[in-house]
């Protein structure tokens, strides 16, 4: 049972760190500036909105765990609901002061925290403690994988320190025990709008689509005039050392029209390039880019042990092409150097270790691909059993099977 006094828990290896990898991927491949200070976000109502529903999956089975030992622990005599899921993360710069989860008008619903964290403090970040005002643990430091859960009202007060270098990643939930909070049916019902006219056995489209552009811009009250800042998809792609380039004849940036927003082009057709090197495959947009390339990053060890037969379009970059890139940077990045204090990665050495090449790239591009038609199949078939349901939760992979067979 939980100390009255101060209801809280933490469990220690909760997630693996395969499941905290795949996390990050989707975090940087889909946030939106977020709801504070140098701080960024991944709803799952957003990834429905982007056409990248299918990426919900990985968190059913954490979000269903999460709920299990909030209401074992807490020992709640009626279910819980999940009122908010989201990956969160704090930038150099982003701290929160003393307060409980529920103190404003608004939150009141909120009865439980879970707080996972997905990558560890002194490795990846630095600063970032978690610390509460009275009791045991008076601090906490994030290690990845692991949770930390707690009563949302004033009896466990909590601060986290200022982000001093690199990332802090979590997954954060909040219960209530009202449901006319719940997240699920929420969910449920957006997916079922966007999702119906899809079928299981057609063509499925995962490639991503743009809610608005506006919430990509970093600062977000620069996000009307453009004249300092980034776009966020474009500096997390600048940061893994890759670069963007309009094909000429069909977007050709000196024309663009500004009063529709700058990263409006960003939803344009364009292609990848590498230090001098031009790859030659369209991508839909710039999400579509950023989620291949994160992919790449995620799973890049795995894909360079395989030998790869395909071959590869690898242009080398002409002058002008090269100037047209330098052009862009300087519209999409207007502060390079802000850019990096809040993405550059203090772990880079896990880049080292896994030197590009663009065979395995190649096969990343082809692998994203499966790993979305599958999840997408998963999601299709789940969400029937959803809406009976009207919640959302691991449906049996030999049902799904059976379904993807018939
Ligand atoms: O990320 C954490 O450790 C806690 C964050 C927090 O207090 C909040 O989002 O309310
Ligand atoms: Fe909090």
């Amino acid at each position: 049972m939980a100390n009255p006094e101060h209801p809280r828990f933490i469990i220690s290896n909760f997630l693996s760190l395969d499941i905290c990898k795949e996390l990050e991927f989707i975090h940087k491949s889909c946030s939106t500036v977020g709801y504070r200070q140098n701080v960024f976000s991944t709803t799952l109502s957003h990834l429905i909105a982007t056409n990248s529903a299918h990426l919900i999956m990985p968190f059913v089975p954490i979000r269903e765990r999460l709920k299990e030992q909030a209401e074992e622990f807490f020992g709640c005599e009626f279910e819980l609901f999940v009122e908010f899921t989201g990956l969160i993360s704090w930038s150099r710069g982003a701290s929160i002061g003393w307060h409980s989860d529920d103190n404003r008008p608004y939150l009141k619903q909120r009865d439980f925290a879970a707080v996972c964290y997905l990558n560890t403090y002194g490795e990846d970040f630095k600063g970032g403690l978690f610390h509460f005002q009275d009791g045991e643990p008076p601090t906490v430091a994030p290690m990845v994988g692991d949770v930390v859960m707690y009563t949302a009202d004033s009896r466990n007060i909590h601060s986290v320190d200022e982000i001093t270098d690199g990332e802090r990643l979590t997954l954060t939930l909040w219960f209530s025990r009202d449901g006319s909070h719940d997240e699920d049916a929420k969910l449920i019902s957006f997916l079922s709008q966007r999702q119906l006219h899809l079928s299981v056995h057609g063509p499925h489209s995962f490639l991503p689509l743009s809610a608005s552009s506006k919430m990509y811009w970093f600062p977000p009250e620069q996000a009307l005039s453009y004249e300092s800042g980034f776009d966020i998809c474009f500096a997390r792609i600048q940061a893994l050392g890759y670069g963007l380039y309009f094909p000429q004849d069909k977007n050709c940036f000196s024309a663009l029209d500004l009063s529709n927003g700058l990263s409006e082009t960003l939803m344009e057709p364009l292609r990848l390039t590498r230090k001098v090197e031009l790859f030659d495959e369209e991508f839909v947009n710039i999400l579509h880019v950023l989620q291949v390339v994160q992919f790449y990053s995620w799973k890049a060890s795995e894909l360079q042990k395989s030998e790869h037969e395909e071959k590869i379009n690898v242009l080398p970059l002409t002058q002008s092409q090269r100037e047209e890139l330098n052009r862009l940077k300087r519209a999409f990045l207007k502060d390079e150097q802000l850019a990096e204090t809040l993405f550059s990665s203090m772990a880079v050495d896990r880049c080292k270790q896994n030197p590009f090449n663009w065979a395995s790239f190649s096969a990343a591009v082809t692998a994203w691909e499966a790993y979305c038609d599958k999840l997408g199949k998963e999601m299709l078939i789940s969400l029937t059993h959803w809406r009976t349901h009207q919640s959302i939760f691991s449906v049996p992979s030999s049902d799904i099977e059976e379904e993807i067979e018939t």
